[in-house]
């Protein structure tokens, strides 16, 4: 669920009046499992958010593609730009500077979730690493400033 929000004036949607001054919440969980806009609902295949414009997943045709039917900022989220820069930063440094290895290789991993706001996954994925052979060089540059 997005945060709530207040309707500023009486409106129709999709056939649903809405009067001014209602709550309102949008089911973005339901949204991104939908059917009718996406191939395997259930499947995690993040190549469908990609900005292609061969890309009709997600259109509910209204010409949108997949990248903008998916919603994990909501519509209103005044951190996004922070957000999308911090995410890719950290992702970056995480997979440059680590070796990264799953503790259970053989096993698929189960995406199924727990109950929570945030959705966690109900069996948490255990995963290994070890710094990168470069990050020797550079954390003994910064042991020898100090
Ligand atoms: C990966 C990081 C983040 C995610 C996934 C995220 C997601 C969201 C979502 C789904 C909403 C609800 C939007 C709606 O109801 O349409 C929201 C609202 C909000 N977010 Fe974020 N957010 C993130 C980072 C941030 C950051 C870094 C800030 C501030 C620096 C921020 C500030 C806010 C605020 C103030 C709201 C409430 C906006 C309002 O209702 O007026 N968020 N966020």
């Amino acid at each position: 669920m997005l945060l709530p929000h207040l309707s500023s004036t009486d409106c129709t949607i999709e056939g649903y009046d809405i009067p001014r001054g209602i709550i309102l919440l949008v089911n973005a969980w339901a949204i991104h499992r939908n059917p009718m806009l996406w191939d395997e609902a259930e499947n995690f295949k993040p190549e469908r958010f990609m900005n292609k414009s061969n890309n009709s997943e997600g259109d509910d045709g209204g010409g949108g593609d997949g990248f903008n039917k998916h919603m994990p900022f909501g519509r209103a989220c005044p951190g996004i730009d922070l957000a999308q820069r911090v995410v890719g930063v950290t992702l970056g440094c995480l997979i440059q500077c680590f070796d990264w290895e799953r503790v259970t290789e053989d096993e698929d991993i189960d995406m199924s979730e727990g109950k929570g706001v945030t959705m966690p996954k109900l069996v948490l994925l255990k995963a290994m690493f070890k710094a990168r052979p470069i990050m020797n060089t550079v954390l003994s540059k910064f042991a020898n400033a100090t």
